[in-house]
Order: C-alpha cells, then sequence, then structure tokens
C-alpha cells in the first residue's frame, strides 16, 4: 500500500545519530539500529532507542531524523517504527571527519579524511560536493582521487535529495526507495524527464502514479510519453490481466481511453495516436501485425512457438506395422496388469506413432495410467530400458522425459510411473533470469511427455518447445475445461482448435469405477449443469448451506473435523477464489492458524509484513526459488526458525518433500500461510479433502473453468459450504475464458 507522503509525519520525529546497525537487508532496504537520540518531539526516559524501518543504509554517526511512531514488540519491546528516514549531513568537524573515513568513499581512511577537513574546514562535504576542484587542492590527494572522492560524495548526496523529492509528490517511502534503487545517481533527471520511465522498472509503480507526477514536474498533457507510457501499459494490463496475447486496434484505444480520460481525446487525436503507435513499433517497444499489436516479447513467443510446433508436426515418423503395435499392446496390458480400454489403447498407438500428439479429459478418464503405459509402450517397441538404475553411471540420457508445470504435478506423475519427472522449469535449466536449454542446447531423449498443459503460458510453451531436439517425440496432456494459465494464452485450448495435430480424448471415467460423486459432478459443472442432488449428503462429498458470515466458521469446523479423524495439514486444503474479505484466502489463513497452530511459550515465530510465520506452519512457494530445487505452488512447513539471525543468515528453514529449504528475511516474501490457497496456486494438485467455500461475494471471480478445477483437486472428499446461487452463477459464467491468440492460424498457415 502506498504511504503517505511527509508532511504527514512532520509532527512527531526523532532526531540523533546512528550508533550501531542490528541488521540491514539490501535488497527491500529494511534495517534495525541503534539512534542516539539527540531532539525528539516528546520527553524520553533514554537517550538510545532501537530504530525499525526502510532506509537507504545510514552509516555510524550520521545524523538522521526519523518520522513515525512507538510500537511494542512482544519479544524486543518498544520499538521506534519510521515511516521515512532523513538523513542530514554531518557538520562538525569530528562527525564530517568520521563520515568521510567511514568507508563511503573508495580509498579515504582517517588520516585522509582529517587532511581534508584540515583544508576545507567544516563544510567540506558540501563544498566538495559543489565544487570538486577543490579537493585537488588538498595537500597529498591526487586528482584523480580527488575527482572519485567528489563522484560518490555527490551520488550520496543527490540519492538523499531524490527521495525528498519523491515525498513531495505524496510518494510513500517504500516506492520512493525503490525508484532511487532503480535509477541511482540518474533518479532526478529520469523522474523531471520522463516519470513514465518508473512504470517499467519499479515495482508498484503503474501509469497512474507515474502520470500524476508528470503533472506535477509540469510536463505536457500531450506529450508523446505520456500517450506511448499509456500505450504499452494498456498493452500489459491486456496480457497479464486478461490472457491476451495481443489487442486488436479498438481494444487498445479501449485500454488506453481511461487512463488518458478526461483529456485523451483532445491531446491525442486519432492521427496523432497512429503515428506516435507507428513510432513506437518503429522503436521495436510493441509490434504491430495486420492491426493488432503484441508486446515484442509475446509476438515472438507466440510465433517461435508455432513455427516449432509446425516443424515437429511436419517430422515424419515411421508407422509402426498394426500387428506389431498390436501385440506390443498386448505385451504391455500383461505386463502393467491393466485391461486398457478403446479409447485408451488408441491414445498409446497414436502418441508412439505421432511425432506430436495431444491426450485430453477430465478427472478420472484414465489420462495418468495412459501415460504410464504411453512410456511401457515406448520403449518396448523402441526396444529400451526405462528403469532408471541401468542409466546411473553411464553417459547415456534417459529416454523418456516426464515433466509438468509444478512440483506437485510432476511428484504425482512420477509416482504413477515409477519414472523420473522434474517441473519444466528444472528440465530447462533455470537461472533466475534465463533457461540454460535452447533451440542451440536442446534437452535430451527420444520422448517428452508434458501433464498438465492447460497451465502453460505462451512463453514457457515457447521455451519449452524450442529445447526439443530433433528426433524428439512430443505428447502433451491436459484438461481443457480447467483454468488456463496465469500468464498469457491459452496453449492447449489453442493447439486443440489445429485440426493437424493428432488428439485423443478421454471421457470414460474410471476413478472408483465411476461411483464417484467429485467426479461426476465435476463432468455435470464442466457441461454447465448444476445436479439436483447437489446438497444431499454423498459418501464423498458435502454441500453445507450457508451465509457469507457463517462460511468462515464452517471452514474452521470441518477443518477440525478432519484433523481430529487423523488427516494431516497437507491432506486438507481450503481454496478460495478471492485473497480479500472474511472468507478470502487471507482471513481463511489467520483464523486456521489461530485455530491449529496458535502461539504458545517457546514456539518460535517471526513477522513478515502482516504474515506471521510460527515454528509449524503450512506454507505455500509463492516463486520459483532461484537456489533450491523448490517450486512456485510447492507446499511444506515451518521446520525451523531463527528471528534474531543477522543479516544474510537464514532465518526460516521450510521442510518440502524432499528437502530443507532455508530462506533468509528479504526473501520471505517468497512464502505464504498455505492453510487456504486459490485455485490458481492449486492447479496442478491434489489433495485428499478440499473445502471450497462458494458465495455470491465472489461473483465477480466466479467462473465455470475456476469452480471445475477447484473441486477436480479433491481426491478423496469435497466440502462446498455457501450459496447454490453462487455455485449456478458461476457455471454459467465463461465470459473471461475468451484469450486473444493467433497461434491455431500461426500453425495451420503455410511457413
Ligand atoms: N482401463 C482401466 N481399467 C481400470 N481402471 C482404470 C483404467 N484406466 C484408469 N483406471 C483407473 O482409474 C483411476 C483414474 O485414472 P487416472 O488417475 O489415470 O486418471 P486421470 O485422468 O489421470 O485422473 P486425474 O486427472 O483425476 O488424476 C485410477 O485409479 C486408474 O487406476
Amino acid at each position: 500500500m502506498e504511504q503517505p507522503g511527509l508532511d504527514l509525519f512532520q509532527n512527531h520525529y526523532l532526531k540523533g545519530s546512528f550508533v550501531q546497525e542490528i541488521y540491514y537487508n539490501e535488497e527491500n532496504q529494511y534495517g534495525v539500529f541503534l539512534l542516539r537520540v539527540m531532539e525528539a518531539t516528546e520527553d524520553l526516559d533514554t537517550d538510545e532507542v532501537t530504530v525499525v524501518g526502510r532506509m537507504m543504509r545510514p552509516h555510524p554517526d550520521e545524523t538522521v531524523i526519523c518520522y513515525g511512531e512507538w510500537k511494542e514488540h512482544p519479544r524486543y519491546g518498544k520499538q521506534y517504527h519510521a515511516e521515512m528516514v532523513k538523513k542530514e549531513l554531518p557538520r562538525s568537524r569530528e562527525a564530517v571527519t568520521k563520515y568521510l573515513a567511514s568507508g563511503l568513499f573508495p580509498g579515504v581512511g582517517k588520516k585522509t579524511a582529517e587532511k581534508i577537513v584540515e583544508h576545507l574546514g567544516p563544510d567540506a562535504l558540501t563544498k566538495a560536493a559543489d565544487d570538486p576542484g577543490l579537493l585537488a587542492e588538498v595537500p597529498g590527494l591526487t586528482d584523480a582521487r580527488a575527482q572519485t572522492i567528489a563522484e560518490s560524495l555527490r551520488e550520496h548526496h543527490s540519492l538523499e535529495q531524490a527521495l525528498v523529492y519523491l515525498y513531495q509528490f505524496g510518494m510513500g517511502p517504500a516506492t520512493a526507495l525503490k525508484v532511487v534503487q532503480a535509477f541511482k545517481g540518474a533518479t532526478l533527471e529520469v523522474v523531471k524527464n520522463n516519470p513514465y520511465r518508473m512504470i517499467d522498472e519499479v515495482e508498484g509503480v503503474g501509469f497512474r502514479r507515474a502520470d500524476e507526477i508528470a503533472r506535477q514536474t509540469g510536463m505536457a498533457l500531450d506529450a508523446p510519453e505520456r500517450f506511448q507510457a499509456a500505450a504499452l501499459y494498456a498493452l500489459q494490463e491486456a496480457s497479464l490481466s486478461h490472457g491476451h496475447v495481443y489487442v486488436s486496434e479498438a481494444e487498445l484505444m479501449g485500454g488506453i481511453e481511461p487512463l488518458l480520460a478526461p483529456d485523451g481525446e483532445a491531446c491525442f487525436p486519432a492521427e496523432k495516436r497512429k503515428i506516435l503507435l507507428m513510432k513506437m513499433a518503429e522503436e521495436e517497444r510493441l509490434i504491430e501485425d495486420h492491426g493488432n499489436y503484441y508486446l515484442p516479447s509475446l509476438f515472438w513467443a507466440e510465433h517461435g512457438l508455432a513455427m516449432r510446433v509446425r516443424e515437429i508436426l511436419e517430422r515424419s515418423v515411421e508407422p509402426t506395422p498394426a500387428h506389431e503395435l498390436f501385440k506390443a499392446v498386448g505385451d504391455v496390458e500383461e505386463k502393467l496388469k491393466v485391461a486398457y480400454a478403446e479409447r485408451q489403447r488408441e491414445a498409446m498407438t497414436t502418441a508412439v506413432d505421432s511425432s506430436f500428439m495431444i491426450l485430453t479429459g477430465g478427472p478420472g478418464t484414465g489420462k495418468t495410467t495412459v501415460i504410464r503405459g504411453i512410456c511401457h509402450l515406448f520403449a518396448h517397441l523402441e526396444e529400451c530400458s526405462i528403469d532408471p538404475g541401468d542409466y546411473e553411471n553411464t553417459e547415456n540420457p534417459f529416454p523418456i522425459r516426464l515433466v509438468a508445470p509444478t512440483g506437485r504435478a510432476a511428484k504425482r506423475m512420477s509416482e504413477a510411473t515409477g519414472m523420473p519427472a522434474t517441473t519444466i522449469h528444472r528440465l530447462l535449466g533455470w537461472r533466475g533470469d534465463f533457461f540454460e536449454r535452447d533451440a542451440d542446447h536442446p534437452i535430451e531423449g527420444s520422448l517428452l511427455i508434458v501433464d498438465e498443459v492447460s497451465m502453460l503460458d505462451v512463453w514457457l510453451a515457447n521455451q519449452l518447445i524450442r529445447a526439443v531436439p530433433k528426433g524428439m517425440k512430443v505428447v502433451l496432456v491436459g484438461d481443457d475445461d480447467q483454468l488456463p494459465s496465469v500468464g498469457p494464452g491459452k496453449v492447449l485450448h489453442h493447439l486443440l482448435q489445429v485440426k493437424e495435430i493428432p488428439r485423443v480424448e478421454l471421457t470414460d471415467i474410471y476413478r472408483q469405477e465411476g461411483g464417484s460423486s467429485i467426479i461426476h459432478l465435476a463432468h455435470a459443472l464442466k457441461k454447465g449443469e448444476v445436479p439436483t442432488d447437489l446438497t444431499e449428503p454423498k459418501p464423498d462429498r458435502r454441500f453445507f448451506p450457508c451465509q457469507r458470515n457463517q462460511a468462515l466458521s464452517i471452514i474452521l469446523q470441518t477443518y477440525r473435523n478432519a484433523m481430529d479423524r487423523g488427516y494431516t495439514l497437507f491432506d486438507v486444503q481450503v481454496m478460495a477464489p478471492m485473497y480479500k474479505g472474511p472468507a478470502g484466502v487471507n482471513g481463511i489463513n489467520e483464523a486456521l492458524q489461530q485455530e491449529v497452530n496458535p502461539p504458545k511459550d517457546g514456539k518460535r515465530e517471526i513477522s513478515w509484513g502482516e504474515t506471521i510465520f510460527r515454528q509449524g506452519d503450512k506454507v505455500l512457494q509463492l516463486s520459483n526459488h532461484p537456489e533450491h530445487p523448490v517450486y512456485n505452488g510447492d507446499m511444506g512447513h515451518v521446520s525451523a526458525l531463527e528471528p534474531d539471525a543477522r543479516q544474510d543468515d537464514p532465518v526460516l528453514w521450510v521442510q518440502f518433500d524432499r528437502q530443507e529449504v532455508p530462506y533468509k528475511r528479504s526473501q520471505l516474501n517468497q512464502l505464504s500461510l498455505a492453510y487456504a490457497c486459490s485455485v490458481h496456486k492449486a492447479q496442478g494438485s491434489e489433495f485428499e479433502i478440499v473445502i471450497f467455500p462458494l458465495l455470491m461475494s465472489y461473483r465477480r471471480m466466479l467462473q465455470r473453468n475456476l469452480i471445475y478445477t477447484g473441486i477436480t483437486r479433491a481426491k478423496s472428499y469435497l466440502i462446498l459450504c455457501g450459496e447454490t446461487d453462487a455455485l449456478a452463477l458461476g457455471v454459467k459464467s465463461r465470459d473471461k475464458e475468451v484469450r486473444n491468440s493467433q497461434l491455431t492460424d500461426l500453425i495451420e498457415m503455410e511457413w
């Protein structure tokens, strides 16, 4: 949340000098310091206080003014929470000497610092920053050294000035610090000349904030930069919030209009807009293609993906003689002790006889069983081993690559097939900002099977398919009725529109021999129907009708019942369509944490923003961890905590399935509590028991594929609670499912 600007804090402050750093995190500029107070707006009974907050890293003896308030910490007692910290340049001889010798200025030790102060007096800092030539007059300082000192002085000075400048626009300290971090010495110049650059480079600055600053710095309403920033912002919004790969000109204008209102029309008439868009296209800041507008990265990803799919489709595969295939399938059935149904056999034979195929089907239709069959059939026909042990200590790569977008889905695949499976990111050697595997360094093996393909966005799909080597067959597996990817595109859906791609759809339900009422409910909802027996208790599902204000207590009660029956935290998952509100993910997490893992003497905890992580808490990894193989959507529990750890030491450990991962304080933003999570975060996972509130207050988010995805996460028991109308409304709603993409046409066109 944006913090209020300088003026609001003026009436309460502490002024003093920092005497000791207790903790400082360079990444988010959060620090804890001991301050010797020189001046305060109230009487204090001590002259040394602990100050916490975000600030440019102070150094010993630096004079600062902290604006904020007192808070009582359960463990550390009374602390001053600074909303904003302003630095003052030191003024006394002694303080200036210490400042110069503090290590901030390369090559300046105590002796040199003393010489500078002796020569320029206590105003040495301002004098030298204004006129670097003066430093060169200090005896013993070479010109080069004088120059370096002046430059770092000016930089420190200008960062402080830049912060104060940003505060004037009502920008909160957290965002202001990020701006300064992004542009360093050039901050003032950027903000004055083109504040719109902040949108791309500073997280938390959107078009409106940048536009407000542009108004206050006197930038013209019809400045080209304004229109161009609005166009890029509208394009990003279209892809990140609505999943479009491109927008038509009319859609683009529709996105831009509210950003420029009310003076958009007057400042940017149609002709001028056209010229500005053309200029952006020339500069490759966006791509125009047949009247459609793309972000460049999306244009190249979609075209790259289409081209490679086309190329794989065109690879010829020698068909296996029918009798041989028939016998091989029989051998596999015997080996696996499964009598495959006709359609399942067709899926297996299509997979081994095609260069590219898609296998689809709803829950319980046997997709995983068929994946296992495909692997064995492939190995049988290719006469290769699929025993991982046979590949240990050899140069030969394992012939089959099984991958899924999430760690949990990969784990399920591995358990079901008895073969290694990994996340796509791991297979592609993701290194935080790039993938090691690409067209020049392809993955190894002869068959690639990708599960949960509905979760793949255009960027990741392109990255994966471009790393497929010549000769490798590709089988994509997924359920097109599930939620589409969080990122742009609807890859599985659009691939299914390509008539040439061989595909098999499984429709018969096998799970629990078709007796599962969860699966039947899922298949009914998929068709937009709400079964008449929805609220009747079933052996594997219940619907508790309730009002919004009763939902939370039903969730707590059912969760508690499940725990009492011996289910673990990881067997039971609450899912909600929204984060906010009393029955939103955040509220449910707080209440469940209190219910199943309350504070206790001796139980350690650590707070991070609004969240408290406590020993034993169930937690969710929110992004792919760059250092450890843990991925977005992985769940674990807090196994250890060291809240007093020094900077750069881990403060919290999470035990995931196979490993314990340490987190530094600065990495805690990768975690959230996981008693409840959004349906998107649960995609690709299954749980014994799912508790899913459905309320009219979620109306905006309720969509057929969201409800369908949520309830199909339940393996053994599904508990729905809320309003039946909300479910009925949700399954009728499919508006948000349309996503602009050219993928189908691009694959089908002649290359
Ligand atoms: N031909 C078959 N004969 C008997 N049982 C089968 C057959 N095919 C699948 N099954 C059984 O049906 C159940 C569901 O199969 P599977 O897990 O492969 O489906 P799925 O489509 O992957 O489902 P989900 O997506 O819900 O995990 C499993 O218990 C499996 O053993």
